[in-house]
């Protein structure tokens, strides 16, 4: 029983597997079966993509082929218009060529025309100045410098500031540009009758003043005078830049007016007979209002700087009694006397110039000259009655005659002259006139005056205080004084205030008197002094409208008699 139980449960077993067994064939029958429908779909699908690759290839291929065969179209078309143009263009170009061409020679014609014009009218206007005895006014503007930007200075400056507006826009004219300033659009123009812009060199400069060397050798009273705002250049123009040794004399390519007109006075001298001039050299500085004269010495011969009075004569001229005179008799002479005195001229640091002067220098060379025509008239006068000698001495002489010379008597002076070994007696170191002296009562004098005039400045941007701020105000006094002489003399009032200062005192004979008087101004271009320049130009324009006497030949008045 057991074994049939056991066998029963056996086949029941066997059974329940074959069924499982049967399930899974027929899952596996249908599993198969899709298989078999999906792939079939895929493969048709994939048929039917291979046909649409074919034909986008077709189209692509199709496509390209016409793109390259359009590009080769297009190619050639570009080309050939390229070809065309340039034909045209060429053409073009030859026509804008020659009317270049033309407008450029038309240009240079005009160019020429206008300098030609330009050189007449300044002929004209020399001519009409040398007429109406204007004063001659130049104007130097200096380039940028380093100080302009603030180096060294304790003033922190903008960009702004730094900016050039004031430009020598040619040889006779200068431009303000005002358009900064809140004034869009307005540029002030000033003419003179010479402007000199950044880079014109000291030779440049003097090369415009020579020609009243020749007109001091031939009769003429001269004064150059140097204005401008403090760190504009006048010293610069004037003595010119120190070399390293600051005692030492300045490199000839940067010497300034003063030794190149002495080397000029000199070289002229040369070519006239020996012996027939004289020269004698006066250093005085205005400081505070008070004279001083650079050549007086002390007991040991040490220049010490001695005050000294302006006294006006009684024909009407300024004289500077007691002054010393030193005869020199080369170019080497003057600058080394004038070397030698600089040290002693009032400095002072300011914050817009390290090396700012603060007093007036007036160097005076005094020529004496004996031409052979005044020889002649000097004998002839010789004859006359003694009532006219005395008449005529009188007119000759002035009254430095009349004084001793200190520095003639200042033993082992070698400058100093000595009248019994001078070629002939010196009017200004002989004592009196004597039938001897007639001879040379024929001479002539001549002065040259130099005048590095000390800056007019703000006293917020100098940054002055104390003793410094009261020189300040004494050089600006000086100055104004000056103007105010200038605009009396250019409106011809009947006083001249001469006597308000002691500048204009002492410069009396050359700003109103029959002197050439050439102001040369000088003029910072920067922003930064905008102020300042203007004034300046100002001044300059005030002392080109003064008509002065005519200049006079100092030996007309010889021939005449
Ligand atoms: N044209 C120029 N070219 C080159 N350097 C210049 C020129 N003008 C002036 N300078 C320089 O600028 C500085 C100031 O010039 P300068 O001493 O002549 O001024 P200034 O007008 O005499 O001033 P101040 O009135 O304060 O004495 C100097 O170092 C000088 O060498």
């Amino acid at each position: 029983m057991a074994f049939w139980t056991a066998c029963l449960g056996k086949i029941r077993r066997d059974h329940a597997i074959e069924g499982e067994a049967q399930k899974l064939l027929q899952h596996r029958k249908v599993v198969q079966q899709s298989t078999h429908s999906a792939l079939a779909k895929l493969l048709s699908e994939v048929q039917v993509l291979k046909q649409d690759l074919r034909e986008v290839f077709a189209v692509y291929v199709n496509f390209a082929t016409e793109l390259e065969n359009q590009s080769r179209l297009l190619l050639e078309q570009v080309s050939q218009t390229s070809y065309t143009l340039q034909g045209h263009h060429g053409n073009d170009v030859q026509i804008l060529k020659a009317q270049m061409e033309a407008l450029e020679h038309t240009l240079q014609e005009e160019k020429e025309r206008s300098k030609t014009e330009r050189e007449r009218r300044k002929i004209l206007h020399n001519t009409l100045v040398e007429l109406r005895g204007n004063i001659r006014v130049h104007c130097r503007v200096r380039p940028v410098l380093p100080f302009d930007v603030g180096q060294g200075s304790t003033l922190a400056l903008g960009p702004s500031t730094t900016e050039e507006v004031v430009q020598a826009v040619n040889d006779d004219t200068v431009v303000v540009n005002c358009a900064r300033m809140g004034n869009p659009g307005l540029n002030k123009m000033f003419e003179f009758e010479r402007v000199h812009g950044p880079e014109d060199s000291q030779d440049a400069v003097f090369e415009e003043v020579k020609p009243l060397l020749t007109s001091l050798l031939d009769g003429y009273n001269v004064c150059i005078m140097a204005y401008g705002q403090t760190g504009s250049g006048k010293t610069h123009t004037m003595i010119g830049s120190q070399t390293e040794d600051p005692t030492g004399p300045p490199r000839e390519a940067q010497q300034g007016i003063i030794p190149k007109a002495t080397t000029e006075l000199f070289r002229l001298i040369a070519e006239k007979p020996p012996d027939s001039h004289l020269v004698e050299v006066s250093v005085v500085e205005v400081y505070n209002n008070e004279v001083l004269d650079l050549l007086a010495k002390d007991e040991d011969g040490v220049c010490i700087g001695d005050k000294r009075d302006v006294i006006t004569t009684s024909t009407g001229t300024s004289e500077v009694p007691s002054l010393s005179y030193v005869l020199v008799r080369s170019a080497a002479d003057v600058m080394q006397l004038i070397s030698s005195v600089l040290r002693l001229r009032a400095r002072c640091p300011t914050l817009v110039h390290r090396d700012s002067s603060r007093s007036h220098l007036i160097v005076t060379l005094t020529v004496s000259s004996k031409s052979p025509n005044a020889l002649a008239l000097a004998r002839r006068l010789q004859s006359v009655k003694k009532d006219m000698q005395r008449k005529a001495q009188k007119e000759w002489w002035s009254p430095r005659c009349h004084r001793a010379n200190p520095m003639a008597r200042q033993s082992g002076d070698e400058h100093s002259i000595s009248s019994s070994s001078s070629p002939y007696h010196s009017p200004s170191l002989s004592p009196c006139p004597s039938p001897r002296a007639s001879i040379s009562q024929a001479s002539f004098r001549t002065k040259l005056q130099l005048v590095d005039l000390a800056g007019s400045e703000c006293v917020g941007m100098s940054g002055v205080t104390g003793a410094a701020l009261w020189e300040t105000s004494c050089i600006n006094r000086s100055l104004s004084a000056l103007s105010d002489v200038l605009g009396a003399l250019a409106e011809q009032r009947p006083h001249v205030p001469y006597r308000n200062s002691k500048l204009t005192h002492l410069l009396q004979d050359a700003i109103g008197g029959d002197a050439k008087l050439l102001v040369m101004l000088c003029v910072s271009p920067t922003q930064r002094y905008f102020t300042e320049s203007l004034q300046s130009l100002g001044f300059g324009m005030r002392a080109r409208q003064v008509q002065k006497y005519i200049p006079r030949r100092k030996n007309t008045a010889l021939k005449l008699k």
